[in-house]
């Protein structure tokens, strides 16, 4: 590594050669659990399991990652399958608001292209700004709006890696309409279709939750839901030429009016999640099961 923020080709490298060295595992998927969505890991066969902390290179747990996920399990990369299908999942993610610069929170990204990782499953918890929206909905991610990108922070700043990817990314249509459309059908199938959505999620930096007057910003602005990740770890995929989809959690109502007298809290955004935990993972265990992927095992 060069300085304490740059990250080169060799170090990415050196965390996906000790991975392969580990794990018979070779993922054609990866699955990030966003806050209370570690379980979805848990449902993984054959599993074997790494520390970040183990891991060569790769960033370490905060107290938040930690209190944030299934309470014993954070911070950890799980290789398995589901239902047949070789699957890495991240119980645990690294936030911008935790202190780590973006390429540290994206790093996990690049090892997976690497492993050979096609597809990106991303899971977040988020505030819902949609009024039609209620908690517990799942929103299925269309777009994002990246305010901290819009404003300069962005992960692909700095020497293009073009063995990753070209200078100028395009993110239309990054998150894919075919998996989308599935992930809807699979929801019909299943009885959850009146509390699937679709929409724009936001990033925000965080780590406080919205003022009222920017909750009306964002209404205003078209977006659905908010959160505090994601469109970092998506702009990183999309740029290596990963497949993406998406799934936002409906934790809470943002709140938008000044007589309300609510107001969201971490705790209670985990509550929810762990309600909705179960529901998610036979959904995102549908979807993988159901992909046009080749499944190699070593
Ligand atoms: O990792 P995600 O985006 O699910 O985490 C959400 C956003 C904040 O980290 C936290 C707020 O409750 O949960
Ligand atoms: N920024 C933000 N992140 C969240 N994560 C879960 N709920 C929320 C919310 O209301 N706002």
């Amino acid at each position: 590594m060069h300085s304490k923020d740059q990250i080169c080709y060799e170090d990415y490298q050196q965390s996906a050669d000790w991975l392969l060295s580990q794990t018979q595992h070779r993922p054609k998927v990866a699955i990030i659990c966003g806050s209370g969505l570690g379980l979805l890991a848990d449902a993984l066969k054959c599993q074997d399991s790494f520390k970040y902390g183990d891991i060569p290179g790769f960033p370490q747990s905060t107290v938040h990652a930690i209190a944030s996920s299934v309470q014993g399990h954070a911070g950890r990369l799980v290789f398995g399958e589901l239902k047949g299908k070789t699957c890495v999942c991240m119980q645990g993610r690294f936030h911008m608001y935790e202190g780590h610069s973006l390429c540290k929170v994206t790093f996990p990204i690049r090892v997976f292209k690497l492993l050979g990782v096609e597809t990106l499953i991303v899971t977040n918890a988020a505030g819902s700004l949609n009024d039609t929206y209620h908690c517990g909905d799942i929103m299925v991610i269309k777009d994002h709006i990246n305010l901290p990108g819009l404003a300069g922070l962005n992960p692909l700043n700095g020497p293009n890696e073009e063995k990753f990817g070209p200078r100028f990314p395009p993110m239309s249509g990054v998150y894919d309409k075919h998996l989308r459309r599935m992930a809807f059908d699979i929801c019909k199938s299943l009885g959850f279709a009146q509390f699937v959505q679709e929409g724009v999620y936001c990033m925000v930096g965080g780590p406080n939750f919205e003022s009222i007057a920017e909750a009306r910003l964002l209404h205003r602005l078209g977006v659905d839901a908010v959160g505090m990740s994601t469109a970092p770890e998506v702009l990183v995929a999309g740029h290596c030429g990963m497949r993406v989809f998406g799934l936002s959690l409906i934790t809470n109502k943002v709140v938008k009016s000044y007589e309300d007298t609510e107001s969201v809290n971490h705790e209670s955004v985990l509550e929810v999640s762990k309600m909705r935990s179960e529901t998610l993972q036979t959904l995102v265990t549908e979807l993988v099961s159901r992909m046009d992927i080749n499944n190699n095992t070593a």
